[in-house]
């Protein structure tokens, strides 16, 4: 049964870098970890249904400590959902009994496990609150990397992030990426690639394939029917086409500069995933046609940015004003939109800027393109008249890095400070 137990451990503690070593064999090493969040630029949900998406990383990330402890407790901080629980080791080696052999790969989601650690928590089927499907993915993958070890190790795991949760920019897919990486690391399956020296550091293609694939069983487990478009560009970063698991990074596009706008309107991508496909069954021959012209918008997307790269125009931000403009429309079609969504794309277009919802929609975030000569005070009132309207507005650079380590030390002072703010009293402030 889990324990409230109120903060992790005090700010000051993140000077040392030590190992601690287990009374068993077992050893692991305190790690930081990081990983971004995203934006689709086009092609959220088709992808579910094997179609093309392209999506960018974003310059907001989520960051992950792991601390080994000698306790016999394995404790997560999650200020951003006010979550700070703690389970004994031994109750949580009780769950894995004969499911050894079937978990250790990470290949597939052990769907019998997913039930009993419900019922580990005390939570029913339908419970999907933030906390419980955080905690859910977490202890699947802790449980599942740690199979074949004599004995699980006792750990502190605190995650703490720049994104907004819950909102369209993939923070569930960067907070299962770090749980990934990390446990992955602590294991040993995947190497620890800082070096002394280093301030970050990144894992090679083949262990980066290794985190992507546990990711993506985390957001199984959070999403429901998740594309993996979100894992993939939170772990290789950049800007990626997807297609049917397939993942292309593009090297030669242009540098975009986007608006992201945050309605605050709740959402879950689970429900908004489970609404489309509901509705592609019961009409299909009305619904299969709008995911194949997203199919070709986000196609059409692909090669206007990539004839861009050589020699944009102002042609080309024209075309691609409109295909956001043809893929707004489509994914209210199939559902996804809201009256949050129309105001933002109705307040930006007023001043001659194009914007469509990004993620799963529902309210979340949106994006406006902003061209190369769009003029500083249209953007001002654009961002001000948003504000107005209670959303939150900020330019965003795309194209961070994927999934990192990081040195203590070089953990930035701001995104200490946001950890500090988050865990002052142990709630959000
Ligand atoms: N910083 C965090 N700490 C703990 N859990 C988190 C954190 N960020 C995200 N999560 C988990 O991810 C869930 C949000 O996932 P969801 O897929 O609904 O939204 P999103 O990933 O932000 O948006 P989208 O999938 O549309 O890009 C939260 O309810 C929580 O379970
Ligand atoms: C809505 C969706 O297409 C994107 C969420 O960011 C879901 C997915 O691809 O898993
Ligand atoms: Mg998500």
């Amino acid at each position: 049964m889990s324990t409230l137990i109120g903060l992790g451990q005090p700010l000051s503690d993140l000077s040392s870098c030590d190992e601690l070593v287990f009374e068993s064999t077992m050893h692991i090493v305190q790690c930081v970890v990081s990983a971004p969040g995203k934006a689709i630029l086009h092609g959220e949900h088709a992808v579910v249904h094997g179609k093309v998406a392209l999506a960018v990383s974003l310059n907001l990330r989520t960051y992950l400590r792991l601390q080994p402890t000698s306790t016999g407790k394995v404790s997560m901080n999650l200020p951003n959902i006010h979550t700070f629980l703690s389970w004994d080791v031994t109750s949580l080696h009780s769950l894995l009994s004969d499911r050894t052999a079937d978990l250790k790969n990470g290949k597939e989601l052990d769907v019998d496990l997913v039930p009993k650690l419900r019922s580990f928590i005390g939570v029913t089927e339908g419970v999907t609150d933030p906390s419980t499907m955080a905690v859910l993915a977490f202890l699947y993958i802790y449980l599942a990397v740690f199979a074949e070890s004599r004995e699980l190790p006792g750990l502190t795991m605190s995650v703490w992030s720049e994104l907004p949760t819950g909102a369209g920019l993939g923070s569930s897919a960067a907070f299962s990426v770090c749980v990934a990486a990390a446990l992955l690391s602590a294991k040993g399956t995947i190497t620890s690639p800082l070096g002394s020296l280093e301030h970050t550091a990144r894992w090679s293609e083949e262990e980066m394939e290794l985190v992507n694939a546990w990711a993506f069983l985390g957001e199984k487990i959070i999403h429901g029917n998740p594309s993996g478009v979100d894992n993939a560009v939170s772990t290789w970063g950049g800007i990626l086409r997807y297609h049917a698991g397939k993942i292309t990074p593009l090297s030669r596009v242009p540098m975009l500069r986007i608006l992201l706008t945050n309605t605050k309107v709740p959402r879950s991508t689970k429900v908004l995933v489970a609404g489309v496909k509901d509705k592609l069954n019961k009409f299909p021959s009305i619904m299969n046609p709008v995911l194949e012209s997203i199919d070709a918008v986000s196609c059409t997307c692909q090669q206007t940015l990539t004839e861009m790269a050589s020699k944009p125009t102002p042609e080309h931000y024209d075309v691609l004003e409109e295909l956001i403009d043809v893929n707004q429309h489509h994914l209210n079609v199939i559902g996804v939109g809201h009256p949050s969504l129309d105001r933002l794309c109705g307040v930006t277009l007023a001043l001659g800027l194009h914007s469509k919802l990004t993620g799963a929609g529902g309210g979340g975030c949106g994006i406006t393109l902003l061209r190369p000569d769009t003029d500083f005070a249209v953007k001002q009132n654009a961002i001000q008249e948003l504000k107005g309207c209670g959303y939150d507005c900020w330019e965003t650079s795309i194209g961070a890095p994927g999934v990192q380590q990081h040195s203590l030390s070089s953990i930035k002072d701001e995104v200490l400070k946001t950890r500090r703010c988050l865990m002052v009293g142990g709630e959000l402030k």
